[in-house]
């Protein structure tokens, strides 16, 4: 699917997503948390799951057949504690990433924290004036929320951010946008999409990745997992790299549920047909994956960059 095509409704693409499970064994379902599993408010503390959202990722993460991974914007800490029950999280679109026990950090993102907190600081100064302006510090990037400050003054907000992150930040730190908000990180060729594509390439063969989100950081995601597995926007008909469509968290819900219910029979039917008589697998889902690349971004170089430190 090109990035110019609109995603396309899920009602008009569940054949094509029935019978790529029907092809595969495992599942990996990677889920964006603001606009997808959890509907936008204006106030960021105040975001939560849908119970619905919350419900289906339990049962998705406790299925064997499944790997369940939550990949934000959001600090790692800070979207870990909003949804429970995944063992793998992204945070800081992808800049720290979370896989069992281990914690990687990319070492770029960390070596510029200090930049990134003396940018949060000085902007608290910047901004005091324009009303309702919210800074969020996330360590490894920052957030300027402009959601609830009146029109008019939204334009002068970007400008004095413009201002400040060319002061302290010179050109290692650049600004992106999303949602009623800017966003300000370290400027490196890594996002979502690297993230999923390190997830990914840890899966036993024949697993079906699937990404929904909601932004426009998360299209890079979109190409990593299309066309081999299945891009979902949330939210809006607008070009995507993403092949089908949701309209909101509530429908993100009925599709999890759908998932954990016929996609999972489908995979362990699969399963159950690859084991020998010992009740081993044949086609050895359970081993580890030589390296395969996966259709996007990532480069190993990437790759290297984020696996090299790791911390717990
Ligand atoms: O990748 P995500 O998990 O979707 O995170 C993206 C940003 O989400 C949050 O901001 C957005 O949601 C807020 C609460 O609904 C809303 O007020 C704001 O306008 C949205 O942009 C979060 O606060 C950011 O840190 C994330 O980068």
């Amino acid at each position: 699917m090109s990035d110019a095509t609109p995603p396309q409704p899920m009602d008009e693409q569940r054949d094509r997503i029935r019978s790529r499970l029907a092809g595969a064994s495992h599942l990996l379902c990677c889920l964006d948390f603001d606009g997808t599993l959890a509907p936008i408010v204006d106030d960021p503390d105040a975001a939560v799951p849908t119970a619905a959202n919350e419900a289906a990722v339990a049962t998705l993460a406790a299925t064997s057949s499944v790997t369940t991974a939550i990949v934000s914007g959001r600090a790692l800490a800070d979207v870990r504690q909003r949804i429970d029950g995944p063992k793998t999280y992204a945070g800081n679109h992808g800049l720290e990433l979370e896989r069992g026990e281990s914690v990687a950090v990319h070492p770029v993102a960390r070596k510029r924290a200090a930049k990134i907190e003396r940018v949060c600081t000085a902007l608290e100064t910047a901004l005091e004036h324009v009303p309702n302006t919210r800074i969020e510090n996330k360590r490894l990037t920052g957030t300027v929320h402009v959601r609830s400050v009146p029109p008019a003054l939204r334009p002068i907000v970007e400008h004095l951010t413009t201002a400040v992150v060319d002061r302290f930040g010179g050109d290692v730190l650049e600004i992106s946008t999303g949602k009623r908000i800017l966003e300000i990180g370290p400027s490196i060729p890594w996002g979502k999409g690297n993230a999923v594509g390190l997830i990914d390439a840890d899966m036993p063969p024949r697993t079906v990745p699937i990404y929904i989100g909601d932004d426009v950081t998360d299209e890079s995601a979109f190409r990593t997992v299309e066309p081999k597995g299945i891009g979902i926007r949330v939210g809006d008909d607008e070009p995507s790299a993403a092949s089908c469509r949701l309209d909101a968290p509530d429908d993100v819900a009925t599709f999890l549920e759908w998932l954990g219910s016929v996609g999972v029979d489908s995979l362990e039917r699969n399963r159950t047909r690859t084991r020998s008589p010992d009740g081993r697998s044949r086609t050895g889902i359970y081993s580890r994956p030589d390296t395969r690349s996966t259709a996007g971004t990532r480069s190993n170089a990437d790759t290297t960059r984020i696996d090299e430190i790791r911390s717990s």
